[in-house]
């Protein structure tokens, strides 16, 4: 059985090593981008160059802190995973090089470069995203309405679309993976447990992410989808996410109710998709629905997503 870590409410992952992904540790420079297009800001950073000013928080794949650049000021997030972390976080985290270096969109957060202390400590500078996340708002702030999460549909839409159309598959969509600032932009962030799909039929690997937000594919491919390809999961992930941002808590289990794996799998896998209360709109409902298909090949994809009449609603401020 995987190994479950429940390091806090609602954050159960199940990391299993992905066989095909078991490559040699490579030293930096990493290798070049597959994309030579690809213009975004991959800059030189030393260690020295940068001060600390807090600590933002605390991932599976290490810790981010508040940054300064010494000479120019402006402030970024940097994610350091410890030169003592164990092997599959260090895999995890070049990944996330590997992948942030190859994107360029306004809806996944940036990358301005990479770097490798003499300890072993391995660093991503990232654009810092000065509210935190969908999570911080949502237990600081309270739920979302329609109009609200009607625009943050649409620019995680927009990211996966990117995604996906560059054969990227996040794996891990949940509140708090998504990054907000204060211009109301929200980001795609956390490529730890993503995957670079590099043929049509390449399988995704159904253990990796956080299980509450997997989609019943992921945990039994036979009887919802067959061949999971991983691009529809993400879109089940945001889903869950969307309708926990609306109510306040996992649409899966009762309020207050502690999740285990077992249980979660079964309410994901035997019972009906959650529905959402009464007063929520047509649109906002079936755009869950759409979302929250429970056979993978009928739900609606990111581009498809974005025409849903519901993203036409009014905007609203986070
Ligand atoms: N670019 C960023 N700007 C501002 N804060 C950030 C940024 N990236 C991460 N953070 C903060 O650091 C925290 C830890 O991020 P990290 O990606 O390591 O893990 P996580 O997504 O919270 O957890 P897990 O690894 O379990 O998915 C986030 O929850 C967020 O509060």
């Amino acid at each position: 059985m995987a190994l479950v870590r429940d390091r806090r409410h609602l954050n159960l992952r199940l990391p299993m090593p992905e066989p095909s992904e078991r490559r040699p540790r490579f030293p930096l420079p990493l290798p070049p981008s597959s994309n030579p297009s690809n213009n975004s800001v991959v800059a030189d950073f030393a260690p020295n160059d940068l001060e600390t000013l807090q600590v933002l928080g605390h991932g599976n794949g290490g810790t981010v802190y508040k940054v300064r650049h010494k000479q120019t000021s402006v402030v970024y997030a940097l994610k350091v995973v410890h030169s003592d972390a164990d092997p599959m976080t260090r895999r995890q985290v070049r990944r996330e090089m590997d992948i942030l270096r190859r994107t360029d969109s306004p809806y996944v957060v940036r990358c301005h470069g990479f770097f490798e202390k003499p300890s072993g400590d391995v660093a991503i500078v990232m654009e810092y995203m000065d509210v935190g996340t969908l999570d911080t708002l949502l237990k600081k702030n309270g739920t979302f309405s329609e109009a609200q999460l009607a625009v943050v549909a649409r620019q995680v839409l927009n990211g996966l679309s990117y995604l996906h159309a560059h054969k990227i598959v996040h794996r891990d969509i949940k509140p708090s993976n998504l990054l907000v600032n204060q211009k109301m932009e929200v980001k795609i962030g956390d490529f730890g447990v993503s995957k670079m799909m590099c043929r049509t039929l390449d399988a995704c690997n159904s253990y990796v992410g956080t299980c509450a937000y997997m989609s019943p594919e992921r945990f039994d491919p036979d009887t919802y989808g067959g061949n999971y390809n991983g691009y529809s999961g993400d879109i089940w992930s945001l889903g869950l996410t969307l309708f926990e941002l609306y109510v306040g808590r996992f649409p899966f289990l009762p309020a207050g109710q502690r999740p285990d794996w077992a249980t979660l799998m079964c309410a994901i896998c035997f019972g009906d998709p959650p529905r959402l209360p009464g007063q929520a709109s047509v649109e906002f409902r079936s755009f869950i629905d759409c979302c929250l298909k429970k056979e993978s090949s009928e739900r609606w994809s990111a581009s498809q997503l974005l025409s849903h009449p519901f993203l036409s609603k009014k905007s609203g401020n986070c």
